[in-house]
């Protein structure tokens, strides 16, 4: 496999596992991809899920939407709709990803954090309709947010990914089994993010 270069940048973790994650900024000029999420945003139709959590019903704080191959039923029990089918723009960025990632993907998810208030609380995609150690592509169109990652074990043990417009992330290995992930709540004001996160369901 071709080796994947880390460019560290600043604010990044040092010594960020390359066994779990690789990091590759600049997969489009930023004018572009500013074109990408503008249309990705205006076409994709948002739903705001109601999750349960313990005895409360709670609306996840971001919009989300599936992509997925017309043959790929919806696996969890948060997905019950059928997918929505790719559209160009998606399938132009599946395919710039695939190659870097090796992998075909048959679905995406896409995350919408409208300001700083939205977020992904710690968890991991470890759904069995994934597999053991699915390898995930993440991309990042707009405000940079801070993706941290913990280990189940040790909580302790963290680090932290600045997510650029126009990046990709390759999450691998054993990140989904013995990590976990999120994108905090900022503190500070913040513009709006587009995530993509490139999928295999089994
Ligand atoms: O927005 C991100 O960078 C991560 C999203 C995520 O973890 C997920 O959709 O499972
Ligand atoms: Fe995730």
């Amino acid at each position: 496999m071709e080796q994947l270069a880390f460019f560290p940048e600043y604010g990044q973790s040092k010594g960020l596992p390359s066994e779990l994650l690789v990091y590759l900024p600049g997969l489009f000029k930023a004018e572009e991809g500013y074109q990408i999420m503008n249309r990705l945003v205006s076409e994709t139709p948002w739903t705001q899920k109601v999750v349960r959590m313990y005895d409360k019903q709670v609306i996840t704080p971001r919009l989300s939407a599936w992509y997925a191959d017309a043959e790929t039923y919806d696996y969890t029990s948060l997905r019950k709709s059928a997918p929505n089918l790719w559209t160009p723009a998606l399938l132009k960025i599946k395919a710039m990803v695939e190659p870097i990632a090796e992998v075909s993907f048959n679905s995406v998810l896409l995350n919408y954090y409208r300001d700083g208030r939205d977020s992904v609380a710690w968890h991991s995609d470890n759904e069995t309709a994934l597999g053991s150690h699915p390898t995930i592509a993440s991309v990042t169109f707009g405000q940079v947010r801070s993706f941290d990652i913990r280990k189940k074990a040790e909580h302790q043990e963290t680090y932290s990914v600045r997510l650029e417009h126009c990046s990709l992330l390759l999450m691998k290995g054993d990140l989904q089994s013995k990590w976990e992930h999120r994108i905090a709540k900022a503190t500070k004001p913040m513009k709006p993010r587009l995530n993509l996160t490139f999928r295999v369901v089994i």
